[in-house]
């Protein structure tokens, strides 16, 4: 929530960054997006906008039962069909994964001024190295990574799982929740942040529902828009044009 001084309440605590990374950091929700609606045209359904919203953010076995049980197919499609049918299509695709507007500057600046940063996706290990193959130099600035597949990640996102074992492995870790800001694209990635006891920023597509918005602490269009001020993290450096 923003404080009096326009700033959001927090500010000042924040040490350490925790970024979400399909739909955040990279642009690979469309990837997904694209072959949902390819296996549920044969069933000549359509997939919106708030089947996404549950979908997203998920480990890969969980949005798989929300989207055959959602859309009425189970009984022709099981969860663990659907996931084969899927993968083909999106080993395809994910090698060509491009970053979200501001990820790299972000990145690069928080790593530059000595912010602990770190990755915690619900993207399991095979899914990560394919989506970062292009990006490896960025990516290598994280000081650790946490993927769904670990063994540590009981349950995917909202579960806190994730961002729990992310505040651990950081250096002197497990590192204060109240300290830790996680930036997320989905539902239930603020939300298992807010279950973590961590701060969120919010940079969710424009096409979700603005209900969603309201755990988030800060909601932005783009992270171009991230003022890190706003958490006493150290400013963009002015530069000459
Ligand atoms: O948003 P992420 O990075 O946790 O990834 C989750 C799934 O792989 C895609 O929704
Ligand atoms: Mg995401």
């Amino acid at each position: 929530m923003a404080d009096s001084s326009g700033g959001v309440s927090g500010k000042g605590l924040i040490t350490h960054v925790i970024f979400d990374m399909d739909g955040l950091l990279l642009d690979t929700e469309k990837y997904y997006t694209e072959v949902q609606e390819i296996i549920l045209a044969r069933y000549n359904k359509p997939f919106d906008w708030s089947l996404k919203a549950k979908m997203m953010g998920k480990k890969a076995i969980e949005a798989a039962r929300v989207f055959v049980e959602e859309t009425g197919i189970s009984d022709s499609l099981t969860a663990e069909d659907f996931l084969v049918e899927r993968e083909a299509m999106l080993q395809k695709l994910f090698p060509n994964s491009e970053l979200m507007p501001g990820a790299s500057r972000l990145i690069r600046h928080l790593h530059a001024k000595g912010i602990p940063i770190c990755l915690a996706t619900g993207s399991h290990r095979r899914h990560f190295e394919l989506k970062t193959q292009q990006h490896g130099e960025l990516f290598s600035l994280m000081h650790h990574v946490v993927l769904g597949d670990d063994p540590e990640v009981k349950q995917g996102k909202p579960s806190p799982d994730i961002f729990l074992a992310a505040a651990k492995r950081f250096e002197g870790g497990p590192v204060d929740p109240h300290k830790i800001v996680v930036f997320e694209d989905a539902p239930s990635g603020v939300q298992a942040a807010k279950n973590a006891g961590m701060s969120a920023v919010m940079v969710p597509d424009p096409r979700l529902d603005s209900s969603y918005h309201d755990a988030a602490d800060q909601i932005l269009s783009s992270l171009l828009d991230f003022n890190p001020s706003d958490w006493g993290l150290p400013p963009f450096e002015l530069t000459a044009s």
